[in-house]
């Protein structure tokens, strides 16, 4: 895990990108993987000064390198989804008035009243999510108000836990930020507030009015409203950089401090979706993302409001039996050759001649079940199939649920309707044509390596327009096109419609 910095000029070339990595850059704080893993296995924090000291040390290796601070119109950023930072009583009047002079560790270090946030790992809160979905009338209905069900890791069962556990800690703490505002804050030098699409991440907000929902704060903690500050739409511009980075770096006044948001919707902006686009990652695991414009939130998969356009939604889906569950049958069926394998998919036809699989070797986060379930053509259950039909019952049957759970949460193909495809398994063709022909879809590929931080460039370039009405598309009509890379079958038409 990094702290990350990208630079754009006005053309959306790429001028400048520094890195911080956490545990080899800042290894007095002792971290694996920028996180501490507690003894239950299931409380997973990460130690927050150990993040405002990796913003000290990347704006000093920027200014070592001779980075110009001055130029700089406008800055943005990102962080991990729905973890929380607690800023003690009188934490405020010090971030107001930082000394130049001082590193900003040095400065924010009693600030704290919680020294390790909970982040977006944690899986300790079964109890407050529970009760969660109770206090409102259950998990579809806590869906229909959030966007999501009650989840672990999100920020009011994490607010709620550390109430009950530690009153005496939630007294003294008077703001409670998300990681993407709270670095924003580092920036504003005031408190910084959450954003529509980050806030969605917490089981707090009402998606449909960005309004906190006062039965969901008042489930989680007393007085959280007061806490948590207002939320802005996340392409509002929060005001202007604070004195002590013009004094101390040589930006200038007029330096935009745009909202931060999360990783996740940062991404949706770097790889620059539009209406009706699906950005699909064919990582380790697979991850979705699509532009929503009537949300139906389900008990499966998130919905979020959307970063770049406040009037529209993204949902995220995440399905865990990716890339090693192809793995796992391409070693069985394809003698562990992606050649093999993709002349499987190419030897068989569109829809498998009826037979199907869902394969989930390890318990999958969509749909809950684990197993493999193969059918064949008159639906029936069956132990095996041939090598080259397990191959395409597998791909067929990841996209068709993919399909499917999106759909379920409101999602519409339409005319224009792109795939844009990552990650690993995005460089096999085979694989690229089997979703295209699921989704009757053309997919085409983008270089996304460091999506959400360049997202976060274009966001701060948006963020200086976005008040006259400028779509984020409009600013960064000259950022390279994503490839064409295959278009649906013709068959694959008959077979969704
Ligand atoms: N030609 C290929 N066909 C299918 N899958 C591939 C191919 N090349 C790599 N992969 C898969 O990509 C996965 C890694 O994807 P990557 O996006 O690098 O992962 P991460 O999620 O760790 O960033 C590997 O698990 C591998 O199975
Ligand atoms: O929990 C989620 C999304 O709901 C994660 O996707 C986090 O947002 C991941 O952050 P990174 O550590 O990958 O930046």
């Amino acid at each position: 895990m990094k702290l990350k910095v990208t630079a754009v000029d006005e053309q959306l070339r790429v001028t400048y990108e520094e890195n911080v990595h956490f545990d080899t850059d800042l290894p007095e704080f002792r971290t694996q993987g920028g996180v501490y893993v507690h003894s239950d296995r299931l409380t997973v924090t990460s130690p927050v000064l150990m993040w405002v000291k990796a913003l000290d040390v990347i704006l000093e290796k920027m200014k070592s390198s001779g980075f110009n601070f001055a130029q700089v119109k406008a800055l943005s950023g990102a962080g991990q989804q729905h973890g929380s930072v607690y800023w003690k009583e009188g934490a405020h009047h010090i971030l107001k008035n930082l000394s130049p002079d001082l590193p900003l560790h040095q400065s924010l270090k009693a600030c704290f009243s919680v020294s390790d946030s909970p982040i977006w790992m944690d899986s300790s809160t079964a109890s407050q999510c529970f009760s969660l979905e109770k206090t409102v009338g259950g998990a579809q209905q806590l869906a229909n108000i959030t966007g999501s069900r009650a989840y672990e890791r999100f920020t009011g069962n994490q607010i709620a836990k550390i109430y009950s556990q530690n009153p005496e800690v939630y007294i003294q703490t008077e703001r409670i930020t998300l990681v993407s505002s709270f670095a924003a804050s580092l920036f504003l030098g005031d408190y910084a507030p959450i954003d529509y699409s980050d806030g969605s991440g917490m089981n707090l907000l009402q998606i449909c009015d960005k309004r906190w929902s006062m039965t969901c704060l008042n489930a989680c903690a007393p007085g959280l409203e007061e806490k948590l500050g207002h939320t802005v739409p996340s392409s509002s511009v929060l005001g202007s950089i604070a004195p002590y980075y013009i004094q101390r770096y040589g930006f200038s006044p007029d330096c935009k401090v745009v909202a931060f948001t999360g990783d996740n919707p940062a991404s949706l902006a770097g790889m620059r979706l539009e209406e009706g686009d699906i950005a699909i990652s064919l990582g380790t695991s697979d991850t979705l993302f699509l532009w929503i414009q009537e949300p139906m939130p389900a008990t499966e998969g998130h919905i979020l409001c959307n970063p770049v356009d406040s009037r529209a939604y993204m949902a995220l889906l995440c399905f865990k039996n990716g890339s090693l569950m192809r793995e796992r049958i391409r070693d069985d069926c394809a003698s562990g050759s992606w050649d093999e394998f993709s002349k499987a998919l190419t030897s068989t036809v569109t829809g498998n001649n009826g037979n199907l699989g869902f394969y989930f070797d390890v318990m999958e986060i969509t749909p809950e079940a684990v197993g493999i379930h193969r059918f064949n053509k008159d639906n029936k259950k069956v132990p095996d199939f041939p090598k080259e039909v397990e191959i395409r019952a597998l791909i067929e049957g990841q996209f068709m649920a993919k399909r499917i759970h999106a759909e379920k949460l409101g999602y519409k193909i339409m005319p224009k309707t792109r795939i844009l495809a990552t990650g690993g398994a995005s460089h096999n063709k085979e694989i690229l044509q089997v979703l295209a022909d699921v989704f009757n879809t053309p997919v085409y590929t983008i270089d996304t390596a460091n999506s959400a931080c360049l997202g976060c460039a274009y966001r701060a370039i948006h963020g200086l327009v976005a008040e006259t009405s400028v779509s984020l598309a409009d600013v960064v009509k000259l950022a390279p096109a994503p490839r064409l890379v295959v278009t649906p079958a013709a068959e694959a038409d008959e077979m969704t419609s």
